[in-house]
């Protein structure tokens, strides 16, 4: 069997007096951008986080989730073998940046720690040029950047640990249209090649996720409803909340 990027089995999540995630699979293969869209509270984050290994305490997890096949579910992100974290892009980009530490200095953490000075001075200046972000942001604090720039840092600090995938949770949501475009483009541009990590895209813009991604993962109260390539789905959705999101999606693009 194809080894995925991450493959999510069974997954049950109880909390809060009752069950917040009810059986949910999702594959995520290698080389692959998938889109993870649901009403609100449907259970994304959940998922993601369980993914990430950042899940909140109190909650009982069950199922699997292999990242590129290990299993690491109630595994806590640091305590994952580095090639077995993914990476994460929020929609919050202040809140995942540390406020009183150079932009260079926290995409330089994740770099080999062996690497001489001036070769991770390199590689920072490489990953910040490959997000279009000019070498002067390194000396920078995250405080003095545009909202779109943050979010280009974020995306460049998730890639220099080389992850095998990339957890991007409304990433745009906070931004103007055309900044939303440039970093949806920039995703499409750094994930989903062999070369680079899988993208597990969280969304309710399911225009976005359509030009984004090949296959969806719908779903609804804690469950995976629909889940196919992301052309059929949308054009001939079959689960009633499935054909819900479409139509809403449809009335507000007339
Ligand atoms: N720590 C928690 N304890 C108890 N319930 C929680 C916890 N975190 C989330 N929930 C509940 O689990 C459900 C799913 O939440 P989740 O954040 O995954 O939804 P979502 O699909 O990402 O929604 P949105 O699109 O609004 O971000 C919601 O009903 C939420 O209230």
């Amino acid at each position: 069997m194809e080894q995925a990027a991450v493959r999510v089995t069974g997954l049950s999540l109880q909390g809060g007096g009752g069950a917040l995630l009810a059986g949910v699979d999702l594959v995520c293969r290698a080389g692959e951008r998938v889109a993870l869209v649901g009403a609100s509270g449907s259970g994304k984050s959940l998922t993601a986080k369980a993914v990430l290994g950042v899940l909140p305490p109190g909650l009982t997890a069950e199922g699997s989730v292999r990242i590129a096949g290990t299993e690491v579910l109630g595994v806590p992100c640091a305590r994952r073998a580095p090639d077995r974290r993914p990476a994460a892009v929020l929609q919050d980009s202040a809140l995942a940046l540390h406020p009183l530490v150079t932009v260079g200095e926290q995409i330089a953490l994740p770099l080999p720690g062996r690497l001489r000075r001036a070769d991770t001075r390199r590689r920072v200046r490489d990953l910040l040029a490959s997000v279009g972000l000019p070498d002067q942001i390194a000396e920078r604090y995250p405080g003095q950047l545009s909202g779109g720039q943050r979010q280009r840092a974020c995306l460049a600090l998730a890639l220099a640990a080389q992850p095998p995938l990339l957890v991007a949770d409304e990433p745009t949501t906070a931004l103007d249209v055309i900044t939303q475009a440039a970093i949806v483009s920039l995703l499409k541009d750094r994930t989903g090649r062999p070369d680079g990590p899988a993208l597990l895209f969280i969304t309710h813009d399911l225009a976005v996720a359509a030009g984004l991604c090949t296959r969806i993962v719908v779903m609804h109260g804690g469950r995976v409803i629909e889940n196919g390539p992301i052309l059929d789905v949308l054009r001939e959705p079959r689960h009633e909340r499935t054909r819900e999101l479409v139509g809403a999606a449809r009335s507000a693009a007339a």
